[in-house]
């Protein structure tokens, strides 16, 4: 269960960590760390491997010349892109790199680094390190330093980014200075002291590729309580229940969906399909439209009109293909005028951004209560545009969770999902695959057919954003994607996976 530290926390980590070490111990400890990385990625013969490393103006740079210097040593063929600090440098950097020119090392001969991009791009490379910028990044990278960037990230080899991608936030997964930004993409990033959440949501998968921690030996006693952490079987994994043979359908559970209005009957009907394969009792799909007389591809659905249904007889997903019509609002009205556990999603969070009332019931109902926005419905609900959502994915999730006293699961690459208390988890399981239509109708149908189950509400969101990006990685491991997968075609594949983590994870 990984936890995730802010840069905030980092530095504090740090600071307190150097007031018992030797000056430098903890950058020395780093270049070692970097290089060890650096080693598993070259071939047996080192001498053959070319390795260029990018050292920045600071102390991630410092962090590259000591790893330079061990991958010398070591009798790899490494050429330093150095781009000196514009003013007094860190005592431990002197000293990085001091080692450096020591080391079998050499330093390109370069007057910028706009240089340096071209002799990027004019040699073959056997790897490449990161060192240019890391936590401490504050403005866009831009100029020459950008043109290198993109140099790099045009090279085919491996990339092993140092503490952090050059560019990417290591609070929000969000580039630096946004579209006016540019990050490095890695193949392979090691953070130091602990990780962070920005390497795994937002822009974070696509610039960090595989994350490996080392936390530099610094003693467990000094880090805080974690607030965030990575999501992992081990958070909810307990309240997989396998099947008794004494069981009936009663024994699992109800769900509702309601939504449907005209024209939008599919997607009430791929909520209640989930719910029904993740191992739901009985499952209604509730239709503001006309309900069709069944669903002929599965007919153990219960097809109703939502006019008149009992809200209080159900655990509810309300909003797959809901509209937002004034029909549509009063449903949501009085399916929160119930104490059912329920999910909403899709045109419910429409309506609730759009109405106080709704919102004003919302916070007044004592039943659990799963939101899953994605980050459009999430700037409705906040009142700011979707991009600013991005920007700080973590700060957005935590403010919804708040205040609207629910668990929220922001969807997006590493979804993140918030409890009211502001604890976060970042998911880990999913991929392209999910950005088609009707993946978001899955994992609400998946959420309510948990807690119909009688998952508790943080474990079941935990879950079922757990599962529902499980079986996309499945289907694209099988070959099938991610490229033209269809959302009921993760139906299968969720309920294959709910069973394989009862039976080696539940009781
Ligand atoms: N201190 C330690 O014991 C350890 C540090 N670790 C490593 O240190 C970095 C954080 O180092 P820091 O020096 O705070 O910051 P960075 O190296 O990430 O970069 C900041 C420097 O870059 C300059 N800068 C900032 N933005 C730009 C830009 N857009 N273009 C050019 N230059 C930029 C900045 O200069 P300013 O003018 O902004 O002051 C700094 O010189 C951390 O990530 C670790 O890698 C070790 O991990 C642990 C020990
Ligand atoms: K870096």
């Amino acid at each position: 269960m990984t936890p995730l530290f802010t840069i905030a926390e980092i530095r504090a980590i740090e600071h307190a960590a150097a007031q018992r070490l030797p000056a430098g111990a903890l950058m020395q400890r780093a270049g070692q760390a970097g290089a060890n990385e650096a080693l598993d990625l070259l071939p047996f013969t080192i001498s053959r491997a070319r390795v260029l490393v990018l050292a920045g103006p600071g102390n991630n740079g410092g962090d590259a010349l000591e790893t330079a210097a061990h991958l010398g040593h070591a009798g790899a063929q490494v050429t330093i892109l150095h781009l000196a600090p514009n003013g007094a440098a860190a005592p431990e950097r002197v000293a990085a790199l001091q080692r450096a020119r020591s080391s079998p090392a050499r330093f390109a001969d370069i007057a910028s680094a706009a240089d340096g991009a071209a002799l990027a791009s004019g040699t073959d490379w056997t790897l490449v390190v990161d060192g240019l910028f890391g936590i401490g990044l504050a403005r866009p990278i831009s100029g020459d330093v950008a043109t290198l960037v993109e140099a790099v990230n045009a090279l085919r080899c491996p990339i092993v980014a140092l503490d952090v991608p050059s560019g990417l936030d290591a609070d929000t997964g969000a580039i630096v200075g946004g579209a006016g930004g540019v990050a490095l993409r890695a193949t392979h990033t090691i953070t130091f002291i602990a990780d962070k959440p920005g390497l795994h949501t937002a822009e974070g998968r696509d610039h960090a590729g595989i994350v490996i921690v080392s936390n530099l030996d610094i003693e467990r006693e000094l880090f805080p309580p974690a607030r965030a952490r990575l999501n992992d079987v081990a958070l909810f994994g307990h309240c997989a229940r396998r099947r008794r043979h004494s069981s009936h359908k009663g024994s699992h559970g109800s769900v509702a969906v309601i939504g449907g209005a005209p024209g939008m009957a599919g997607a009430p009907i791929l909520a209640a399909r989930t719910a029904l394969a993740s191992g739901a009792g009985r499952v209604y799909a509730c239709f503001i439209g006309e309900a069709p007389a069944f669903d002929a591809a599965q007919p153990e659905l219960m097809c109703r009109s939502a006019q008149g249904y009992d809200f209080s007889s159900a655990v509810l997903v309300i909003g797959p293909g809901m509209g937002s019509a004034a029909a549509s609002a009063a449903l949501l009205g009085s399916a929160l005028g119930s104490e059912s556990p329920a999910v909403l999603d899709a045109d419910a969070l429409n309506l609730l951004a759009a109405g106080a009332a709704l919102r004003a019931q919302l916070a007044q109902r004592g039943a659990p209560c799963i939101l899953t926005p994605h980050p459009l419905e999430a700037a409705r609900l906040l009142g700011i545009s979707a991009a600013q959502v991005q920007a700080d994915r973590p700060a957005a999730a935590r403010a919804l969770a708040q205040q609207l006293a629910a668990t929220v699961i922001l969807k997006g690459s590493g979804t993140l999902i918030a409890a009211r208390d502001g604890a976060i988890v970042v998911n880990t399981t999913g991929n392209p695959a999910l950005a088609t239509a009707g993946t978001g109708d899955v994992l609400s149908g998946l959420c309510g057919s948990l807690l119909a189950q009688g998952w508790p509400e943080w474990e079941a969101a935990l879950a079922g954003v757990w599962l529902h990006g499980m079986a996309a990685d499945v289907l694209v491991t099988e070959g099938a994607g991610p490229i033209g997968i269809g959302a009921s075609e993760l139906i299968p594949a969720i309920r294959t996976a709910i069973n394989r983590l009862a039976a080696h994870h539940g009781s």
